[in-house]
């Protein structure tokens, strides 16, 4: 379960001796119950990529509560965020991040090194992991020799196998093509279904947005309309 309360966030921007304050996270308020799809939708620049950020740990807010799980994250470490992270989240990014130098295999491997899990562990996950996204046939290739839709089963493949309860997607969908897009759309309805996973998704998309079993709407800094959530 994932409990905000009371978020805020303000970055400075401009040149010096013109700095303007932009407040981002005025007051955010929200709970998440475990194996829940929530779409964060808004116009560009109204702070939804910020409330991913400080959710994940990448960001600090001024002020506030992120309670994960039972656990305070908010005022961690850098090195607490990063440990929690491990555990807690998958990531699945618009543009992929794959490691262009590394196979499918190796690139869907890389969390469970960090991790510190054992070479035959890791064989035996990577590989169930890549025969439930449908790519086995490919698991030896490089990332640019695969189709986007492949590409981003990669991605989802990646933030999958540490077996995180949480995945966030930012704009997960975004330059696939709309096939393709219901494919992986479907892809994420079937693992929330099976395994309950948590999925926070950023998108501009409605298609995207109706996978959603709760729609949050960012305006001005706050969340609205819509939402059943707030607590
Ligand atoms: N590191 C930063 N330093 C200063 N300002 C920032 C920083 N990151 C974001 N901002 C500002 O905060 C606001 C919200 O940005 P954010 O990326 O969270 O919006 P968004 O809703 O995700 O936008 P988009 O849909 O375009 O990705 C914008 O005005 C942006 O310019």
């Amino acid at each position: 379960m994932i409990t905000v309360q009371s978020l805020q966030h303000t970055f400075t921007i401009g040149k010096k001796g013109q700095e303007k304050k932009v407040e981002v996270l005025k007051d955010i308020n929200f709970r998440i119950e475990q194996g829940e799809v929530v779409a964060i939708v808004g116009k560009s620049g109204s702070g939804k990529s910020t409330l991913l950020q400080t959710i994940a740990g990448f960001m600090k807010p001024d002020s506030g509560s992120i309670i994960i799980n039972n656990t305070e994250i908010a005022g961690f470490t850098e090195k607490q965020s990063t440990a929690f992270r491990l555990d807690h989240f998958g990531f699945i990014f618009q543009n992929f991040q794959l490691l262009p130098s590394q196979t499918v295999f190796e690139n869907v491997e890389l969390p469970l090194k960090l991790k510190g899990i054992s070479p035959a562990i890791r064989k035996k996950k990577v590989s169930e992991m890549l025969t439930k996204v449908e790519l086995t046939a490919v698991e030896d290739h490089y990332p640019n020799e695969l189709s986007g839709g492949q590409q981003q089963r990669v991605s989802i493949a990646r933030a999958m196998i540490t077996n995180p309860p949480i995945i966030l997607a930012d704009e997960s969908t975004g330059s696939l093509d709309s096939q393709t897009e219901k494919e992986i759309l479907s892809l994420i309805q079937q693992l929330n279904e099976q395994d309950n996973i948590t999925f926070i998704i950023i998108t501009h998309d409605e298609e995207v947005a109706s996978i959603a079993d709760r729609k949050f709407r960012m305006a001005d800094g706050v969340l609205v309309g819509g939402m059943a959530h707030v607590i």
